[in-house]
């Protein structure tokens, strides 16, 4: 499908509460359960171009320098801290690989509060049932609350010494710089192995509200759109479209990527360069306003496993696992079965 969101002669509007596949949890649960709760009433001011700049201004700029320190933090915290009575000298530690990942991230996001409670009943949620059958879901949801109080938020007293000590150590090796906050640049093509591994497993269901009737032209087709009608894309269709991705189901690495190594944009299909080629973050006024954060965290974590552990698979023949579609829609798929992998600390 091709859909000029901007461009064509109509207007859309996000679903309010719709919100982001993968950080479904923060917006939406808490809100919905807060004292006097009345629901998102444009009226009052809650307009979709209201919730764009909030979340414009407290995930991206200066916001995102210090979102990105604080995951430095964590990250570091929970990946070495928080498990060192597993490492031994010269001794591998073994675990899945998935879990572990989602171990350190989920952790690293709101150390241990998350708890992966909600992730657990998700399903469950999105099918509406109330959060508050799932008991330590539901307790879990007060903690985060209460931790992203702006108080307690400015409590941080978990630096570790390896944050002050990572420009040291890593700087002779090329692959992180420090300023301020960390910035970091890769040997590897690695925003062009983030973006595929995302086109592979991205599944969001992207959803506009019509704000008044128009009709929608696609290539060969058109539509009579009505006021108030839902719209829904599912950019997955576009990811796996043969004619824009050649061999679509293949991971190549370097497939964003042009031959003088700068970052490809043009992705073509019958003969025309397609505007929207990649969308596993969305698109247009809705498209999510954590994009950076979360590219910038996977970085940090890579950064970091790398720079921390020798890593091996425990079979180095393994199959890569498939992906679990019980989730198609609701966004980034997860593996259906994990596969062992061993790391232990570098002698640094
Ligand atoms: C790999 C990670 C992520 C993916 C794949 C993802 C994907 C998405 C998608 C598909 C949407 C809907 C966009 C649309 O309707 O056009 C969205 C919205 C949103 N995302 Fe994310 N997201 C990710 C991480 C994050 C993070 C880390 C945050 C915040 C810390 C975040 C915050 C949001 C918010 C607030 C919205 C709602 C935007 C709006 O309604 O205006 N996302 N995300």
């Amino acid at each position: 499908f091709r859909l000029d969101i901007k461009k064509k002669s109509f207007t859309v509007r996000v679903l309010s509460g719709t919100g982001c596949p993968e950080m479904w949890w923060v917006p939406r649960p808490w809100r919905l359960s807060r004292p006097g709760w009345k629901g998102i009433d444009p009226a009052e001011g809650n307009t979709t171009e209201n919730f764009h700049h909030t979340f414009i201004r407290t995930l991206q700029g200066n916001a995102l320098d210090a979102l990105i320190e604080a995951m430095m933090e964590n990250l570091q915290y929970v990946m070495l801290q928080s498990r060192a009575s597993k490492f031994q000298p010269n001794t591998w530690v073994t675990e899945g690989l998935y879990t572990f990942c989602c171990q350190v991230m989920f952790e690293s996001g709101f150390l241990t509060l998350f708890e992966r409670e909600f992730d657990r009943i998700f399903p469950a949620l999105v099918a509406g049932l109330p959060i508050h059958l799932f008991k330590s879901a539901h307790s879990a949801r007060e903690k985060l609350g209460e931790a992203l109080l702006h108080k307690n938020l400015l409590k941080r007293d978990n630096l570790s010494e390896l944050v002050m000590l990572l420009p040291t150590f890593l700087l002779p090796h090329g692959h992180i710089h420090t300023d301020s906050v960390v910035t970091i640049s890769f040997p590897l093509p690695i925003d062009s192995i983030i973006k595929e591994a995302m086109r592979l497993s991205s599944a969001s269901m992207t959803f506009r509200v019509a704000k008044e009737d128009f009709t929608l032209h696609l290539e060969n087709s058109f539509y009579n759109i009505r006021k108030d009608d839902i719209v829904a894309l599912y950019p997955q269709l576009l990811h796996f479209d043969p004619e824009i991705y050649a061999d679509p189901l293949t991971f190549k690495y370097d497939r964003y990527l042009k031959e003088n190594k700068e970052e490809k944009t043009d992705f073509y299909r019958n003969g025309r360069k397609l505007k929207y080629y990649y969308m596993p973050f969305g698109a247009g006024i809705a498209k999510c306003p954590g994009r950076l954060f979360a590219v910038h965290e996977i970085k940090q974590f890579l950064v970091l496993i790398f720079s921390y552990f020798e890593i091996d698979l425990v079979d180095s023949n393994v199959q890569c696992p498939s992906l679990d579609q019980s989730r198609a829609g609701l966004g980034i798929l997860q593996p259906s079965n994990d596969i062992d992998f061993r790391y232990r600390l570098k002698c640094l």
